[in-house]
Order: structure tokens, then sequence, then C-alpha cells
């Protein structure tokens, strides 16, 4: 407060000193509301970190660690520094506190013991003007009563109860994606994202994507990618950072432009999936889909209004970013390590056998556990979310002593966590054994484990644990066996060379979710018996299919027709 005054005597004494000259009174009116903006910066220890801070790499005048701060790939620099600063590190960007958090026993202290102060999302002007109202669940900024209810409607709805429900979609699903990948091999990854997102379109609004290519994944993914695109670095300037950049007129600021773009396109999208839900119910048919019933009881859902379950989709997205990416991960690291995918495919060759698809409850009752190793192996070297989703804290908070001060950023660096050295015996290996050798994490044998670990890590923490976890983890238990039982993964063509690629490399698309590039492979039908189990077991679930075709559009039922005649036993 003292300093404040100060500096404002400086300037003003700055501004006296000015000549009568109009250009020249000008310029030094200019030089001197410089100056007094950065004593000002200064005075209010802009880039400096407080005393009680957690440590970091050293600080620049005002602009504290901005020009360390990197601007993807997070998980990497913050690893470096958790190695150096230990299991809290913080950063200076200007004024903004940034803060990685290195261990569970920090995610327990912080995120969940003192969950009433560390439940904010950052505020984001751009996920404002996208979802008027922090209707978006994942972005709104404050957990308040308008968030606990959309949250609490999407516990219900991903429930293990409700999950037990639906899980009959989940496999039959899971169905389609293996009969897509044998007959369209190049294009496993976009099958991945139809497995999911048909999936959660049919259990939340009844109706289904047939295709990669149908509409609705279509436009979910074209949207998305402008979501992404505007949210990321460089999409806008960091209006956040420096809310006078807010002032800038809409004609001369694309990014506010665009972003109106993006919430308009998003809501007409999720407003129409809704639609549709309403005129089926108007017509008197029914799927038995989540959100019909919510039309039906709008207050037993907590919704305060219908325009409310326009906004529901906001978990579907989350899930048709995150499951898809730790599936195609997953293949990835079956090329990559061949000898550890051969000894999956033995496990299921000997349980399972080629006249029987697996199914979730063959991976759960835990009688293919070296498959399991494998699954928890690739989501431990490759975590979707590596660095989380921020949370910012409400108030000062303090725990060991050290200081998180209200508006901070906080990290869960998970990348870092599953690598630690302290607990993981070779932890950049690819080494499904260690989930054997010391169950349940695969930590060291012998080594006094951070007594916080829990296999929901990667699912962050507190208030704002991700409420699809049962979903996400079933979809992935579900469709890794089946794609073990069914291919072999082999290395594809180098487009480059024309010749067999080398051993595929995880390089991560730019973005908070660590989206791993397309590498060039080929998944190969075990055998013409596994071929043919597929085809019967296609036939078997088409019911289960169909449920969620009522609405079905004329290209996809054209196609569904041929699909069908064509490869069902
Ligand atoms: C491998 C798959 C997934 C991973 C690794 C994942 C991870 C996460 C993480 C780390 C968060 C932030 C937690 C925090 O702030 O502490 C989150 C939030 C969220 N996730 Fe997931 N997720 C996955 C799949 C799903 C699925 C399938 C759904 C929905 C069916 C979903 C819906 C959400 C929602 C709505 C939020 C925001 C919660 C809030 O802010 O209150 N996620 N997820």
């Amino acid at each position: 407060m003292t300093n404040n005054v100060i500096v404002a005597d400086m300037a003003s004494k700055l501004v006296m000193t000015t000549s009568n000259s109009p250009i020249v009174s000008g310029f030094a009116l200019a030089i001197s509301t410089l100056m007094f903006l950065l004593l000002a910066c200064i005075a209010l220890g802009y880039g400096h970190r407080g005393a009680n801070y957690p440590p970091g790499p050293p600080t620049k005048l005002i602009l504290g660690n901005a020009l360390d701060f990197p601007n993807d790939y997070l998980q990497y620099k913050f690893s470096e520094w958790a190695r150096k600063y230990g299991d809290v590190v913080s950063l200076k960007v200007f004024h903004q506190t940034i803060i990685s958090i290195n261990s569970p026993s920090l995610m327990r202290e912080l995120l969940e013991r003192r969950s009433v102060t560390s439940s904010n999302r950052p505020k984001n002007t751009l996920t404002e003007i996208i979802t008027p109202g922090d209707l978006n669940m994942g972005t709104a900024h404050l957990p308040d009563d308008t968030w606990k209810a959309m949250r609490r409607a999407a516990q219900n709805m991903f429930s293990s109860k409700n999950l037990g429900r639906t899980q009959h979609v989940q496999h039959a699903e899971a169905t389609q994606m293996v009969m897509d990948i044998i007959i369209d091999p190049d294009n496993w990854m976009p099958h991945t994202k139809r497995y999911v997102t048909s999936f959660l379109l049919s259990i939340m609004y009844g109706f289904r994507a047939a295709r990669h290519s149908s509409l609705p994944v279509r436009d979910l993914v074209a949207v998305h990618r402008r979501f992404v695109d505007i949210l990321g670095f460089g999409g806008a300037p960091p209006v956040d950072l420096f809310p006078v950049l807010k002032l800038v007129p809409k004609r001369f600021a694309y990014w506010k432009r665009e972003t109106e773009d993006v919430g308009r396109c998003q809501q007409a999208l999720f407003k129409g999936w809704m639609d549709r839900v309403r005129a089926r119910l108007d017509r008197g048919e029914t799927t038995g889909c989540f959100l019909e019933d919510a039309v039906r009881d709008l207050e037993g859902w907590g919704m305060k209004d219908d325009n409310w379950l326009d906004h529901m989709a906001g978990s579907l997205v989350e899930a048709s970013d995150t499951v898809p990416v730790t599936i195609c991960s997953f293949i990835i690291c079956c090329v990559k390590y061949p000898e550890k995918t051969a000894l999956a495919a033995a496990e299921i060759d000997r349980v399972i056998g080629p006249d029987k698809v697996p199914r979730l409850s063959d991976l759960e009752s835990g009688k293919l556990p070296y498959t399991r190793a494998m699954i928890d192996e690739s989501m431990r070297m490759y975590p979707v979310a590596p660095v989380g989703i921020p949370h910012e804290m409400a108030e000062d908070d303090v725990v060991d002593g050290v200081l998180y001060s209200k508006g901070a950023v906080v990290f869960q660096n998970t990348w870092f966590m599953f690598r630690d050295e302290r607990y993981f015996d070779r932890p950049h290996e690819f080494r499904p054994e260690r989930f054997l050798e010391n169950p349940p994490f695969g930590t060291r044998p012998g080594v006094v484990d951070d007594p916080a670990r829990r296999d929901t890590l990667l699912w962050g923490s507190g208030r704002r644990i991700c409420p699809g976890q049962l979903t996400a983890r079933t979809s992935i238990d579900t469709i890794c066996p089946y794609l073990l039982w069914a291919f072999d993964f082999k290395r594809g063509v180098d487009p480059v060379t024309g010749q067999e690629a080398g051993e595929p490399e995880f390089v991560f698309e730019k973005g908070i979710v660590a989206v791993p590039a397309e590498v060039p492979c080929k998944l190969v039908p075990r055998s013409k018996q596994h071929i043919a189990t597929v085809q019967r077991e296609f036939g078997r679930v088409a019911e289960d299919l169909a449920r969620h075709e009522l609405e079905i559009d004329s290209e996809d039922a054209a196609w569904n027709r041929e699909y069908r005649d064509v490869h069902v036993l």
C-alpha cells in the first residue's frame, strides 16, 4: 500500500515536468504514463515470487517466468522443474501465479482436503462467451448451484448402476468398431472416435452414429476443432492476463468474432440433439435414453429450465475427447512393444479362444491379468490429461507452510507422478510386468509408496474429479482386450520412404489433451475364424444397435443395410 503511494507521487512529479510544446508534452505524457505503469507493476510485485510461495525457477523483473513458461507440452517442463524443486513448483507469468503439484499427497492435501478453496476453474473470458451462464460443467468458473445441478445430473447418468444397464450398448458399439477396423483398417483412429461418441449419443440422446463420417460425429469434430484452436495457445490474445484487451472493438478482434461463432455453432449442435429427443417424446416414441427421462422430469434432474438440458452435451464432449485418445495410445503401444503384445495375445488365446469374443467381465473378473497390466501400463506412460484440467484457488490457503495464493492456477502433474523415479523402477520403460510384480500400482517393490496414491489419479481430484471415470474405464476395458483378441499389430508403411515404418514414436499434438499423432500401423485380423466370430457377434448385437436408429438419416440407413447384408453371419 505504501509503495503504491510512493509510485503515484513519483509519477505525478514526472507528469508535472512536461514542457509547453504540444508534441513534446504529448511525448512526455506517454513516457511518464509508461514509467508510471512500470513502477506500478514493480510496486504491485508483478513477476515477483512472494516469500512463502512454492519454489521455482528464478523470476525476472515484471516478466516473472514468462520467458521460461512453455507454450505447450507443459508436462515436460513441469516435470523437469519437479525434479529440481520438489513436489510443488510455482511460476509467475507477470502477475499470474501458476503452480504445478507433483505428488499424490499434495493432490489430496490441497485439492481434496481443502476443496472449499481449491475447486474453482480459472476464469476464462472465451469459455464464458461460448457457454454463457457457465452451463458447461467442465469449464464453469465457480462450483456454484448451477454447476452442482449439472454435475449431479452427470453423476447420475454415469453411475455404476446405470453403466450396468448400458453395458450391452457399449459391447455392441465395440463389436462394430472391431468390424470397422477389419473392413477399413486405415481409419483405425476415426473408428475409435465413432465408437465412443456413438455409445455416448445412444445412452444420452437415444440415437447413434453408424459411421465415423455420420453427421453428429462430423459436426462434433468440426466444432470441437475450432473450440480447441481458439482456446489453445495463440488462438486468442491473453485477455484474462491483460483484461484491457477485452476493450478492443469486435470489428478489430478476430478472436471475439470467432469465439462467438464457435459458441453459436456449438449451441446449435447441442440443441439440435436435444430437439431430437423432445420430438421423439412428442411422437410418443422412446428409446429409454437418459435425456428422455430428464425432459419428463426436469425438476427431479435439478434443471432450472429446459434450456439447461441443451448443455448436458458437455460430458459427451469430454468423453469423445479423452477416451478415443487413450485407446489410440494403447494401439500405438501394441505396435511399439510387440513382445509385450504377444504375451497379452497369448493370454487371451488361452482364456478366450477364437470362437467367442472377450467381454468386459473377462477382464474385471481377473481372468486376464497380463492384459489388464498392459492397459494400465499404457495409461501410466501416456496419460491423456498429463497435467489434468487446471483448478484455481478461490482463497489463500497454506499447506506445510507453503502459500497457495488466491487466484493461483493449479495443475496436477500426473505425467510426473507416474514417472517419479523415487517410486517407479525404470519409469520410462514400458513394462506391464511392474503391475504384476507389485500390484496394484506397479511401484518399485520394497519402496515406501506415497500414501495418497490411488488408482484414480488420472481422473483428477476433489469436487472436480472426473464424473465420467467409470464410463471411461469400462469403455477402455471393453475395447482393448477385444482389439488384442482380434488383431495382430504391425508396423505400417512409411509414407515418405514407401518401406516398412520404423518403431512408432509418441509425438503429441499441442494442447492440454495429449493426443498422439497418427503413426503408420496395420491392424491385421488374426485368422478367418476370428473374423467369422466377429461377424456372428455383429449379428447378435444388431438389435442393440438398431434400438438407437429410430431417426437414422437416409445415408446412414443405406450404409447400414449394405454393411449388415455383407458382413453379418
Ligand atoms: C480416459 C478418459 C478420461 C480421463 C483421463 C478424464 C480425466 C479428467 C480430468 C483429469 C478431469 C479434471 C478433474 C479435476 O479438475 O481435478 C476431468 C473432468 C471432467 N470429465 Fe473426464 N476424463 C475422461 C473421460 C471422461 C468421460 C468418459 C466423461 C463423461 C462421460 C468425462 C466427463 C468429465 C467432465 C464433465 C469433467 C468436468 C468436471 C467438473 O469440472 O466438475 N470424462 N476428466
